[in-house]
């Protein structure tokens, strides 16, 4: 077992919303076509809605919702009308939308709301309070805070793919109104208790993927607590690890790995290596050579990698058959071209028939589920980042500021 301690969060069961009036935060955040700004994978709005759904059949509160999408200046910065539509076709009730968070609009639908009703508020971010990170004391105090809380008899965060941030909508309300965790989250909870709280081994981390310095964090703090009997690499970040224990892997892969400021990375990719980090790397790979695929083995790397090898996904899914539990984010390779999936569904299908508890977490990973062979073995979690933070031993600063709120409100 290791030694982390989950802190305990009020529920729906701990505080009254009965046919109150009801601000749930939600992560409705997915990808969005650059160029039409069209939804991409609707999967997070499709499981909100369920819980949606619960929540309101349940409790029947004025229900207000609310969620970020993208960040501020990137193109899958947007309003939330379409995300509405979609929220209305899965949870069967008619999902009112405002284009506005905390103006005179808002605040009027919200106060006209009744229960039973459902009300999606515009993008969280478009407040620009909302994109800063700061203390739930901070953010209790932020105009975005004292403008809707008092339209509220209770606050319920539902959103735990954004319980990495310490941002108005997630640490600031849970200070002034009495506030519970929501069935999603408990539930995304309940999952990592599992993971965090058991004894069982081979532990068994599959990490892929382009988030590189994000991964490194995980890395460390995964050392550091113990937590993982292997690291399987796949994605850019094995390309590093291979760098970094001194395996050349062509001038093409070189430049790329440059291109994305992965390069500067390989000092403490070198370190976590010399601290005996159960890191394993690749032996093989598919490449790209002049429009042509290929199977190479490390040392004879031409081309541009664009998958982990076949010997490679057949060892990997060894270590993943017979693990207790298996964590898996990020994908293998270039899931967007077919010729590239290979790595990932192989791994994925790996995970479907081992015994292991298995938890994946991440969008594009998420996204190449077959839902179809997914069991009680198996959580897909919605979380990406806040997933990973936390099964490394950081704290949640949504799990700090619910915890705080039931010292204020509930005992
Ligand atoms: N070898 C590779 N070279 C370039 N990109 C890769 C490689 N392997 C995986 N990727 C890319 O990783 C991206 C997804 O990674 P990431 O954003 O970290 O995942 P998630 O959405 O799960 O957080 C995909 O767009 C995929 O093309
Ligand atoms: O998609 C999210 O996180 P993820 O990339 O870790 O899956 C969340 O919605 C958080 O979004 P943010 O990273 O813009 O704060």
């Amino acid at each position: 077992m290791t030694n982390m301690k989950i802190p305990r969060i009020p529920t729906l069961r701990e505080i009254n919303i009965r046919e109150k009036r009801v601000f749930m935060r939600i992560d409705i955040n997915v990808p969005i076509d650059p160029d039409k700004g069209e939804i991409l994978d609707d999967r997070r709005i499709r499981v909100h809605s369920q819980t949606i759904k619960e929540v309101v059949e349940k409790y029947r509160p004025a229900l207000v919702l609310g969620s970020h999408q993208g960040r501020p200046g990137e193109p899958d910065f947007i309003t939330l009308e379409k995300h509405a539509e979609l929220l209305s076709k899965y949870t069967g009730y008619n999902v009112k939308f405002v284009d506005d968070v905390i103006g005179p609009t808002a605040r009027k639908a919200i106060q006209e709301l009744k229960p039973g009703e459902i009300l999606l508020l515009d993008n969280l971010r478009l407040v620009s309070e909302e994109i800063i990170e700061a203390t739930p004391e901070k953010q209790s105090y932020t105009i975005f805070v004292r403008r809707l809380a008092p339209l509220f008899d209770a606050y319920v965060n539902d959103a735990f793919a954004t319980a990495h941030r310490s941002q108005p909508s997630i640490v600031g309300f849970p200070l002034v109104l009495p506030s519970a965790a929501g069935p999603l989250f408990e539930k995304e909870i309940m999952a990592l208790r599992r993971v965090v709280e058991s004894f069982e081994s081979p532990r068994i981390f599959v990490l892929g993927g382009t988030k590189v310095r994000d991964l490194l964090r995980v890395i460390e703090n995964l050392v550091r607590n113990k937590m993982a009997d292997r690291i399987l690499t796949t994605g850019l970040l094995a390309q590093l690890f291979l760098v970094a224990k001194g395996i050349g892997l062509g001038k093409e892969n070189m430049r790329y790995l440059e291109e994305k400021g992965i390069l500067p990375l390989i000092p403490r990719a070198r370190y976590i290596l010399l601290m005996g980090a159960p890191i394993e790397t690749p032996i093989d790979f598919k490449v790209l050579i002049d429009g042509e695929t290929r199977n190479v083995g490390i040392g004879e790397i031409n081309g541009k990698i664009m998958d982990i090898g076949e010997q490679t996904i057949r060892i990997y899914s060894e270590f993943i058959k017979d693990a207790k539990i298996v964590v898996m984010r990020g994908p293998a390779g270039v899931i967007e071209d077919e010729r590239f999936r290979d790595g990932t569904v192989k791994l994925l299908e790996a995970a479907y028939n081992s015994k292991a508890f298995v938890l994946i977490g991440g969008g594009h990973l998420s996204s190449m589920i077959d839902e179809s062979k997914l069991n009680e073995h198996i959580h897909v979690s919605t979380g990406g980042n806040a997933l990973l933070l936390f099964l490394s031993g950081e704290t949640l600063p949504a799990l700090k500021a619910l915890e705080l709120s039931a010292k204020m409100f509930l005992s």
